[in-house]
């Protein structure tokens, strides 16, 4: 008893390294990504964004305290009023239209993680659905901080994902994973050890499940 994240992360350090340290995310970080893999990419970020905001009206409904029907509110707004539009601006960047955004074929990577999140929610409580999450709003701000640690990452004008990198290290972004910790450090305090390992189970599947979206990516797979 007494768990907390880090014991998340220590459970599966092997796939939440490959994830971290993905090459797509080395490729992003050294400037020398493939343009075509990070459109492929984008598009069906924004298919996942989506998802995500769905995932936090779930959180909503799963909530039992006004606090956490507050702070799953903030999610959804977050991401609806802020992230998705500031994404359909980055994707016209790319050259990426909002019409094909919004007539866009979901790949099969894409499917199998956000549906999987939305599954585990239902399935289990909050606890088991922001556990589900946590890859995504924790893994990408360790991503960016992860990057900026390491000499081959260029930074500024120099490397064409510059402002990918700023996003997620963001004053913004980082608060909101620091947020995620502590409500997730705070319920698993008390677990049992029988429930930490059900909780691992959905973390590591999740984190799989990010390490296949990088892997679409890259291979620009439907
Ligand atoms: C696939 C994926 N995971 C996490 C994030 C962070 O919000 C994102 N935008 N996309």
């Amino acid at each position: 008893m007494g768990y907390r994240f880090s014991n998340l992360t220590a459970a599966c350090q092997d796939d939440w390294r490959a994830y971290i340290e993905h090459d797509f995310v080395r490729d992003l970080g050294d400037g020398t990504l493939d343009e075509n893999a990070f459109r492929h990419y984008l598009k069906q970020d924004y298919l996942f964004l989506i998802h995500f905001a769905r995932a936090y009206a779930l959180a909503a409904y799963k909530s039992r305290t006004l606090a956490d029907l507050r702070q799953a509110h903030e999610g959804l707004k977050a991401i609806v009023d802020l992230e998705l539009g500031l994404h359909v601006g980055y994707c016209q960047e790319w050259g990426i239209s909002e019409a094909d955004l919004a007539d866009l074929p979901e790949a099969r990577a894409t499917l199998a993680y956000t549906r999987y999140v939305l599954d585990a929610g239902s399935r289990g409580d909050l606890l088991d659905l922001h556990v589900a999450l946590a890859p995504c709003v924790v893994g990408y701000g360790e991503i960016a901080n992860w990057l900026n640690a390491q000499p081959s990452t260029l930074r500024g004008e120099a490397n064409p994902y510059d402002a990918w990198i700023a996003m997620y290290e963001s004053e913004d972004f980082q608060s909101a994973m620091h947020a995620e910790l502590e409500w997730i450090d705070a319920r698993l305090a008390d677990v049992t050890p029988a429930r930490f390992a059900e909780l691992c189970t959905v973390f590591r599947d999740a984190t799989r499940l990010e390490v296949d979206f990088w892997q679409m990516g890259l291979d620009r797979t439907d």
